[in-house]
Parts: C-alpha cells; structure tokens; sequence
C-alpha cells in the first residue's frame, strides 16, 4: 500500500514536471520556496477558507458515529415486529438454557414510505402445504418472498394464487446444490414431511437434510440472513418422556427405516446451532408435530390426510396396528392427544358416519405416543394453538372434497 502511494505521488510530480504545464510548482521540490506557500495562504483570506473547511470535517466525524448507531435500533424495531408475525409458526428460539441470544442488525433497504422495513425472504419448499400457507402470511404482511422447491411432493397450485404478484418469485431449484441471492430471512422447510414420502428415497432425504441444511446456513452466513429451521416432533423418536418438552433428547433408532428424516432433522439441528455458536448467524428451530389442512398433498399418506380423502371416497380408514398409538395433530402441537381410533371416530362425525374402518399392520419404528408440551412456546411467543381438531378438519375437508372431485373427473391436482 504504501508503496503504491509512493509510486502514486511519484507520478503526480512527473506529471506537474511536464514541460509546458504552467502549474507546475518545480518550488515544491525546493523547501527556500515555503515561504512563498505560506504568503499564498495568507493572501485573501485563503486561511480562513481553510480553517472553516477543517471545521466542516470534523463536525461531519463528531457526528457519523451517532448516525450510525441509529440503523440497527431500527433494524431491531423491523426484526421485534416481524418475530411477532411468525410467531404462529416458530415454536422455539435460540434463547435457550444457554442464554444465547445473538441478533446480527440486518442489512437492506429501507423504502422511505414503509413503517416496517420490507424483508427479503426465501422460503425452501414454499410450493408444500406448510410452506405455501407461510408465503400467504408473508405476502400480506408486505415482504417480498422467493420461494425455492424441487415440487418432489410441493405443487404450484399452492402458489398458482401469487403469480403474477411482483413481490414474489418462484424458482425450480433443490436445495442439496448451493444457491446464492441476496435476502434477509430463510424459512428453510424443503424436506418430504409424510413417512411414505421420505422413505421412498432415504438417501435423497437425508442428503435434503443434511446437504441442504448445510446450504442454506452458508447462505446465511454469507449475506447475514436470519435462518429458521422447521424441525420435526420426530426427533424425539419413540419417546421415553410424555409429553415431549424441548429438553427432551429423544428416543431415536439410527438405523431404521425412518432414521433418514428422525435422524435427518436432528444433524439438521445440530448444523443449525453450531452456525450459530460458531459462525454468529441468528437462528431459530421450530420442531412441528404432526400437521393437517387444505393443500395437502392428496396421498401424502399421513393419517389425517388418509383418513379424510378415503372417508370422502367412500373407502374404509386404514388403521395402523391396534390404533392406540396416540398423535397430538394440530397446527404446531397441540397438546389434545388422541389414539387414531378417537381420530377415525373424529373423521366419521364429520365427513360420514357410516365410514368404515380397516385395520393393517403398523409401520417399523412408529412412534407409540406423542404430546408436545407447548409451555416454553407459550411463555416466550404467546403461542397456542386455537383450533380444535372438531373445528379445523372441515377446512381441510372441504379442499379435500374439491380435488378429489377434480380427480375423478379426470382433472386430477
Ligand atoms: O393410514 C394411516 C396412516 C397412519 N396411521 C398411523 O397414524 C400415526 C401417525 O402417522 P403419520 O404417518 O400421520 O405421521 P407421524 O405422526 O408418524 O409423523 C409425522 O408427524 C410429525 C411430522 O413432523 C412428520 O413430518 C411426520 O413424519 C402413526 O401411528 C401411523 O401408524 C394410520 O393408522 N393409518
């Protein structure tokens, strides 16, 4: 460098040394022609010029750092008012037993006309049942959304409702190679959720895992982006503790059949927090229990899912095993736990009552019991979930009765 800037002022004086330029101070290389220097300055009040610049200066660095400080507190304001807005579907934060909890002031811009800064988000598998609701909920608040997915079990009928909208984007993309672009938040869903779907390609859905989680934290790290992380009950495996607190370490098999997602999602959450405690990139994990609602895949496989369109088909339910393991499907979590014999039950009250039942051998490893225990999602977000199983299955049904209709009209989603 600094022998760059010598080479620099090297040039300047060859260049003022040049014959015929007639600013060319040859007294600056004879120190006896100072004086005439300083007799210019005095000229005209040339000092005075000088000195009130010197002032300007320093008034502009006495004030830059107070400048400054102002971005991340409003940064912080934008960050507080958009945790809140997802707080429906962030179950745990990094706020932790350890107390660790590092905020990295985000970066952006900030539309002069915006109370709320407008986020850049992207969301992995936004084209999939959870993720296309979340785009819904961050399209209306004002951010700008890019979804990325692979559609192995997403659609674009879920999003087919946003194209067209200039704040969103999709792109065709997997998750297990890198990708780079500019944002402030990453929703990281991408990974088959329904055990028929994953254990269709264990390899692949451990590489989503793994691979994938990997990606997108360097992508955080990268551009400074928040990271949430949508994690699964099912890292508690077949659980030894009930209900399920997030202490809880789990009853895991690491070589079974659903060891590719169980096992999957939990070196997903170690990747997560060792970004974290290693690299400084803000994180969140949200570890969703079993979940059901409109835009489910029609054979996604899950018992609600089955369940309903089989009702609405007028075929019998498909009971796994003695139906007396227990699931808690709501939402997030919902502590309301239930066999999947009360679930049937549930399904005939609503879609039909002479709907039968058929009882089939239980998969490998399925979990006997589960029940979140939501206390910390309820101290730290105010979360919980309000609706009832009762309640929320109509919804789902009447998107259910729809497509399967379609389908039979051969016009199948
Ligand atoms: O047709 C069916 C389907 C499933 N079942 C039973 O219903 C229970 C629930 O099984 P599901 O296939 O719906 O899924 P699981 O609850 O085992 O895991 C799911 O929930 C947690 C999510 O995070 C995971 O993405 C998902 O794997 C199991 O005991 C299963 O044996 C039936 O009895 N009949």
């Amino acid at each position: 460098m600094k022998q760059l800037h010598k080479q620099a002022s090297v040039n300047y004086r060859r260049d003022e040394e040049m014959p015929g330029n007639q600013y060319s101070p040859k007294t600056l290389k004879h120190p006896r022609s100072l004086p005439r220097s300083i007799n210019y300055l005095f000229r005209e009040q040339r000092l005075l010029f000088v000195l009130v610049g010197v002032l300007i200066g320093s008034t502009f660095f006495i004030l830059q750092p107070t400048l400054s400080r102002l971005g991340p507190s409003e940064a912080r304001t934008a960050v507080t008012s958009s945790l809140s807005g997802s707080s429906s579907v962030v179950q745990s934060s990094n706020r932790g037993s350890s107390g660790i909890f590092q905020r990295r002031s985000v970066s952006g811009r900030v539309p002069a006309d915006l109370g709320r800064r407008r986020l850049r988000i992207v969301v992995t598998g936004g084209a999939g049942f959870v993720g296309s609701h979340l785009v819904d909920k961050l399209i209306a608040r004002g951010d700008e959304v890019i979804v990325i997915d692979n559609f192995f079990t997403g659609r674009k009928d879920n999003l087919v409702h946003l194209f067209g909208n200039p704040r969103f984007e999709l792109i065709r993309h997997d998750v297990v190679e890198p990708i780079l672009l500019e944002v402030d938040q990453i929703y990281h869903l991408a990974c088959p959720a329904s055990p028929v779907h994953y254990k269709y390609n264990p390899v692949k859905t451990i590489k989503t895992n793994v691979m994938g989680t990997l990606n997108m934290l360097g992508l955080a790290k990268r551009v400074g982006a928040r990271f949430l992380l949508t994690s699964t009950s099912e890292v508690y495996g077949d659980p030894l503790e009930h209900p399920q607190k997030e202490t809880y370490w789990g009853n895991v098999n690491p070589i079974g059949e659903r060891s590719c997602y169980d096992e999957g999602k939990r070196t997903a959450e170690t990747l997560t927090m060792d970004y974290h405690r290693g690299a400084g990139v803000e994180v969140r994990i949200a570890r969703i229990f079993n979940t059901y609602g409109p835009r489910m895949c029609l054979d996604d496989g899950r018992v609600v899912s089955n369940f309903v369109a089989q009702a609405i088909r007028k075929q019998p339910m498909t009971v796994y095993g003695d139906g007396k393991q227990t699931r808690s499907p709501f939402n997030l979590g919902n502590p309301g736990e239930f066999t999947m014999l009360e679930l049937a039950e549930v399904v005939k009250t609503v879609i039909d009552p002479s709907a039968s039942i058929e009882f089939r051998p239980n998969t490998a490893d399925d979990p006997h019991k589960r029940k979140p225990d939501i206390g910390r999602a309820k101290e730290l977000l105010n979360w919980e979930p309000k609706i009832s199983l009762k309640d929320g299955l109509p919804l789902m049904v009447s998107d259910f009765r729809n497509r399967i209709l379609n389908e039979d009209e051969g016009k199948g989603l």
